[in-house]
């Protein structure tokens, strides 16, 4: 909350504006009705004619104030959420942004989308709704019970009254208590959004109408939960419009009371009355600020929440012309699973190194390259760079040295040269064409890409994700089954680029067994351990694991 309030101080000069206007339309809105009132009771008295002259043309000066104000208002409050709103989304973006691939691992797309959003959408209200209402309100009834204070002390201590009641006693007694955070809106969006994303699957595979019914249902939930706590702000409305109504009687039949036994003169009495009427009007919002406060509340903690989840203390890493990689007892769960997907993996990698990982499929070999280029990090163990912790090494700076071939990787809309320069943004014409050719992509610069590169075979796509590995030529590659839709022999050429120079330290995934016999060393994996780790010659004569794999793929 601090946070926040910081953030609304800086916009000092906008708050103070927006209370004045606000402070004075809420005023105005009083004058105009006890205004109204007494001009009733003293028209009625049949006063000289300027008097009426006079009194209507206050009531048109506080009609004219009330409404400028009121537009001041909502104008200069808006300026300070939709800044406030600017600087909310700056604070979190620009902390979650270097983590983005640690949190997309640990949280689902559409529940980490919606988390965001909606959150930063709670937070933007604040000003609006938890901290003006308060301000305003308290303002407005001092200046309105000091005014009664002068016509007659008991009228003010009923106003006090009904004040304390509508502001402090409904809100607190209607305050939210500590509910379970609502599920349904982030089941929702997540449920959509994955609906989206895989929306063609779900067509091949006959599902639409099953998760349509899924959807649908929690729809349904989401609009009860919605429902829900409409009702609780109507109720809340609906004590607070009760009680004013009630002191408003007060004020009635108390006024009447004095009226009758001269403690108070009937002229005043329709103004006074007005003014019970009019004031709680402003009063009405206060009955929603502690749920909108617990609502802010709970956004923020939620938001930091998510950055928490990457680490604080990070560190440059050093520049140095070889890379080394140190695995020591390595675990990692994925959340809400039981069983590891990599346990205790110990091995290091040599500067200028260059090792395979194999394994059958599911074996870990992915998780293990994500932990190593810190997509992820482990549940127990830890991974040295150079011998610096990779937890305390900034993301960037791990990246810039890092050469990196995913599994699956993603192409623009645009051309070939777009797609290639996202390597290496200031590579002239001639060196993209140049290593289209090392890559064999029969293509030319200016030939478009679709989305997601829906225009490119499997093979162009890893040949285009193996050119920007070229391209921006770091000294650690580290590259996930690179060439597993290439046919043989464009793959043996590859593998020799990959394999060329001596200085760089090399990291492939495969589970080809072709080609090894160049790789300083093979690392073996099975059921998320490490089962062998030798040159091919080692393992071969050792004739374990990989020696019968070698057998079976003959
Ligand atoms: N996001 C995930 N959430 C939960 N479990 C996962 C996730 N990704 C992988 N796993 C599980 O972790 C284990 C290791 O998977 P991993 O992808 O690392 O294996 P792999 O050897 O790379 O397999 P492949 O060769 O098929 O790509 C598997 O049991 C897999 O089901």
């Amino acid at each position: 909350m601090q946070i926040l309030l910081h953030m609304i101080w800086r916009e000092k000069r906008d708050v103070i504006l927006s209370m004045t206007a606000g402070f004075l339309s809420g005023l105005t809105a009083v004058a105009l009705f006890a205004q109204s009132g007494f001009l009733i009771s003293k028209a009625a008295l049949m006063p000289p004619f300027y008097i009426i002259l006079i009194l209507t043309a206050f009531l048109k000066l506080f009609g004219v104030v009330k409404s400028t104000s009121k537009y001041a208002e909502r104008y200069i409050s808006h300026r300070v959420t939709f800044r406030l709103l600017s600087d909310i989304r700056m604070r979190f973006f620009t902390k979650l942004e270097p983590h983005a691939n640690t949190l997309f691992s640990t949280y689902r797309s559409g529940d980490l989308l919606k988390r965001i959003t909606s959150d930063v959408e709670v937070l933007q209200n604040f000003f609006l709704r938890v901290v003006y209402p308060p301000l305003i309100t308290l303002l407005v009834f001092i200046v309105t019970i000091l005014f009664t204070l002068f016509f007659s002390g008991w009228l003010a201590f009923v106003l006090l009254l009904g004040f304390l009641l509508t502001t402090l006693v409904i809100p607190a007694a209607l305050v939210h208590k500590e509910k379970a955070p609502a599920l349904t809106k982030q089941q929702l969006t997540t449920e959509l959004t994955e609906f989206l994303y895989g929306f063609r699957d779900l067509q091949l595979h006959h599902q639409v109408q099953k998760k349509q019914q899924a959807i649908n249902s929690i729809s349904t939930a989401y609009t009860e939960e919605r429902r829900q706590e409409e009702n609780e702000k109507q109720l809340a409305h609906t004590w607070n419009q009760a009680i004013a109504l009630f002191t408003s009687l007060f004020v009635v039949l108390l006024g009447a009371y004095f009226v009758t036994n001269d403690s108070l003169d009937g002229l005043y009495l329709a103004m006074l009355i007005l003014i019970s009427l009019t004031v709680f009007e402003i009063a009405i919002p206060m009955a929603n600020v502690p749920s909108y406060l617990y609502e802010a509340r709970t956004a923020m903690n939620r938001l930091e929440e998510i950055t928490e989840v990457a680490k604080e203390r990070e560190e440059k890493l050093q520049m140095a012309a070889h890379y080394s990689f140190t695995c020591r007892h390595v675990s990692f769960f994925y959340p809400g699973m039981d069983r590891p997907a990599l346990e205790d993996v110990s091995f290091d990698l040599h500067p200028a190194e260059k090792i395979a990982i194999i394994g059958p499929s599911g074996s870990g070999k992915s998780t293990l390259f994500q932990l190593l280029i810190k997509a992820l990090q482990p549940s127990a163990g830890s991974i040295l760079i150079n011998g610096q912790d990779l937890a305390e090494v900034q993301e960037e700076s791990l990246w810039q040295k890092m050469s990196i071939q995913l599994q699956h990787n993603h192409f623009f809309s645009g051309t070939i040269r777009d797609n290639l320069q996202i390597a290496k943004q200031d590579a002239a014409d001639s060196e993209l064409a140049q290593i289209l050719a090392k890559v064999q992509i029969p293509k030319s610069l200016d030939d478009v890409v679709y989305e997601k590169g829906e225009n490119l075979s499997g093979g162009e796509k890893q040949r285009l994700a193996f050119a920007r590995v070229l391209l921006r030529d770091g000294p650690l590659w580290l590259l996930d089954e690179p060439f597993t839709s290439i046919d043989e022999r464009t793959a043996a050429k590859l593998h020799t680029q990959l394999l060329a120079a001596e200085e760089r330290t090399v990291i492939v995934i495969t589970h080809k067994l072709q080609g090894l016999e160049s790789f300083d060393r093979i690392l073996v994996m099975q059921d998320g351990r490490l089962q062998e780790n030798g040159t091919f010659e080692e393992l071969m004569a050792r004739k374990g694991l990989f020696y019968q794999m070698k057998q079976q793929q003959k």
